[in-house]
Parts: structure tokens; C-alpha cells; sequence
């Protein structure tokens, strides 16, 4: 997953989906007339974070962080300026002291499905924002790879490569009511005006060719390179017998649509008095 040239080239969900949601929720967040600090979690090969600033006031700083130190090399490399930079940052860790009440506001794309402690990586947002400072993330709920990879993690062939499987299978996926957890979580966190929406969307690849590339550039696995192809075949024989793909002819010549769920989340931590108001009304309650 860290090869920030290829995923370049093979995130068109990922690209359609934060312009789409950008469209959407971008022309309703509270900008301010200047200096506006927005950090973009998870900002891999960088070219979403390139996109944001179609939707962002001019006066801005924009800061890109992701765990990967190569996808950051990529996106400094390729999308580095004035205004715009980025730096290694594990969303689930320890926080630097300097980034915390820093930014007005943090998007995350395609990237929080990937932490297993997601009460983590949502405290740590919070503690990234300033007072009235807001959030917006989409996230993967549930998708037919995440299935795949289990299948694989039984299968004696692949089970060596594929045993941290549930570190790559979205915390989400067997959720019945995925926003009302994420709902419940935020609130506890101290977040107000939170909006969580899980959406039913379709994703169509023109072709078999393209979803397998599409499928070796989110891979997390390290499946060594003389077994890849191997690997792949086996990927796209679970997605025939998930009559995802067509058996008979490997779908050569025809689409194919892929059904998955999306989290679209916004969500605001409240004015300094606020939070003071709040602290106090707990501690009457002790
Ligand atoms: C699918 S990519 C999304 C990249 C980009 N946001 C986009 O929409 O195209 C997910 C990114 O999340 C990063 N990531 C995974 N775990 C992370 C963590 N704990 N902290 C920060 N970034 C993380 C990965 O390294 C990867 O670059
Ligand atoms: C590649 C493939 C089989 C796609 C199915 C649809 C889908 C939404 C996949 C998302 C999976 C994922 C983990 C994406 C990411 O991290 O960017």
C-alpha cells in the first residue's frame, strides 16, 4: 500500500468520491477570511490533498501527513509549495505536542478504515483542532475486498502473508449500524454538530485490467513478488466465486461494478467557554 506511484494511477474511486463529498459538504464549512490551518490525514501520494484546495478559501496553510514515509516523499516531491507541505504522522499514536490545537480544520480520505483503535485516532483529531475548529472524513464501512481477504487469510497457500488480516479489514465491516457507533463515539469525545451518514454507493471498473491494479495498490499484504501473480489470480477466483466477476471469461470486454459502504463524517469541537461549561457541569455531577 505504499507505493504512492501506482496508487497515483489506480485511485479513481478514491478521487471520484472525495470530489463528490468535497462538493457536497466543502461549501457549508465555517471558513475563516484568512489563515485558514488545514492538516489532511492519511494524504498518501498526496494528489486528494492537491484536490482540496479547489474547495478551500486562497488563504491557507495546508499541511498532508500520513504513517508511510515514502508516500510522504512522493507528495512532498510532487505537490510541495509554499503553501502546501507534509509530514510522517501516525493518526493512532502520540501526538507532537506542537500539532495539538493547531488547525481549523482536518479532513481524512479513504484512510481511517485503516485504524483498528478508531477511538484513538478520533481523540487525537480532536486534540488537533483548535476551539470551533471542524472535521470532515470519508471512510470505508464495508467493501466485498475485505471478505476476499479473509477467504485468503484461510486458504494454507497464503495464510503466512495474511495472518494480521484483521489490522486491514475496516473495523466497520461487520457493523450493523456503523454511524450510529461512530455517532456515539464522537459525542463522547466531546464533538458537537456531528453529522455521520453511511451511504450504499457503486463503484464500476471498465475493466478486469484495472481493477487488478486497482486491487495490488490498496494490497497491504507482503506477499513476495515471484508469488504475486499468483496471489492476484487467487484474489480474482474469490471475486468469481462471489459472482463478482464473471466466471466464463474473466469479465474481458465488460465492466465491473463493485457495491461497498461509505462514512461520510463532519464534526465540530466546541468554543473554548463551551468546553469550560462542559468540564464544569461534570465535575458538579462527581
Ligand atoms: C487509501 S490511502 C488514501 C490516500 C489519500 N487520502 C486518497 O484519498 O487518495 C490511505 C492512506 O492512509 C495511510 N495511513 C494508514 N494508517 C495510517 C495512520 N495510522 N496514520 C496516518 N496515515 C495512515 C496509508 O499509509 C495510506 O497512504
Ligand atoms: C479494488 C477493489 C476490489 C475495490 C472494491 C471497492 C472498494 C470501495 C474498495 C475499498 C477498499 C479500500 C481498502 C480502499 C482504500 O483503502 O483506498
Amino acid at each position: 500500500m505504499n507505493n504512492a506511484e501506482l496508487y497515483q494511477r489506480s485511485n479513481n474511486l478514491q478521487k471520484r468520491d472525495a470530489i463528490v463529498f468535497l462538493e457536497q459538504y466543502a461549501p457549508k464549512m465555517k471558513w475563516k477570511k484568512s489563515n485558514n490551518r488545514i492538516l489532511d490525514i492519511g494524504c498518501g501520494d498526496g494528489s486528494v490533498t492537491n484536490m482540496l484546495k479547489k474547495y478551500i478559501p486562497v488563504d491557507f496553510k495546508l499541511l498532508g501527513c500520513d504513517i508511510s514515509e515514502k508516500m510522504v516523499n512522493y507528495a512532498n516531491d510532487h505537490h510541495c509549495n509554499e503553501q502546501t507541505s507534509f509530514t510522517v504522522l501516525d493518526i493512532e499514536g502520540d501526538l507532537p505536542e506542537g500539532m495539538k490545537g493547531n488547525f481549523d480544520h482536518v479532513f481524512s480520505f479513504y484512510a481511517l478504515h485503516w485504524i483498528i483503535n478508531q477511538e484513538r485516532a478520533f481523540r487525537n483529531i480532536f486534540n488537533l483542532l483548535d476551539y470551533k475548529g471542524e472535521c470532515f472524513m470519508i471512510f470505508v464501512a464495508g467493501a466485498p475486498v475485505f471478505d476476499v481477504y479473509r477467504i485468503l487469510a484461510h486458504n494454507n497457500k497464503w495464510s503466512k502473508w495474511l495472518q494480521d488480516v484483521d489490522k486491514y479489514i475496516s473495523p466497520y465491516h461487520d457493523s450493523q449500524e456503523p454511524a450510529k457507533e461512530i455517532r456515539a463515539m464522537a459525542e463522547k469525545i466531546g464533538f458537537v454538530d456531528i453529522d455521520v451518514d453511511c451511504k450504499d454507493l457503486v463503484f464500476v471498473y471498465e475493466d478486469v485490467d484495472i481493477l487488478r491494479k486497482a486491487m495490488t495498490a490498496i494490497n497491504p499484504f507482503k506477499v513476495p513478488q515471484e508469488l504475486y501473480d499468483d496471489f492476484m489470480d487467487d484474489y480474482l477466483e474469490i471475486l468469481k466465486e462471489m459472482n463478482l466477476v464473471d466466471k466464463i471469461n474473466n469479465n474481458y470486454g465488460k465492466t465491473v461494478p463493485f457495491n461497498y459502504r461509505l462514512l461520510v463524517v463532519y464534526a465540530r469541537k466546541p468554543s473554548q467557554d463551551k468546553m469550560l461549561d462542559l468540564s464544569l457541569e461534570n465535575s458538579t455531577k462527581e
